[in-house]
């Protein structure tokens, strides 16, 4: 069971996750990768550790942009388990982008 963060823990991980917004319910971010093909490995990796950690973030494909969205739905709001799944979202984007 994961309970909800409140707005100061909410705050003090997006001090660490620059890329990422809040956005009501959910944590946000954009990443634009070189190429649509780069694009759908980003995804298709982020698949493998969504499914690993049984929590999966809402993605949204546009060409080679991709919108992430963070939200533990059983409970309605932002979880350690979405802060997780951020980092580990960065940590593909960064590989890929070679960043
Ligand atoms: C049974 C299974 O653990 C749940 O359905 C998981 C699957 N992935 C999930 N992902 C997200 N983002 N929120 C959830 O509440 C959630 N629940």
């Amino acid at each position: 069971m994961t309970s909800l963060l409140n707005d100061d823990q909410i705050q003090a991980a997006l001090d660490h996750l620059s890329d990422w917004t809040q956005e009501g319910t959910a944590l946000v971010r954009t990443a634009k990768l070189a190429s649509f093909p780069q694009a759908i490995q980003a995804v298709n990796r982020i698949a493998e550790i969504a499914e690993q950690e049984d929590h999966h973030p809402d993605i949204d494909i546009r060409w080679r942009e991709l919108r992430f969205s963070c939200s533990t739905h059983s409970e309605g709001g932002i979880t350690q388990k979405d802060v997780s799944m951020a980092q580990e979202i960065d940590g593909v984007v960064d590989t890929l982008s070679g960043s």
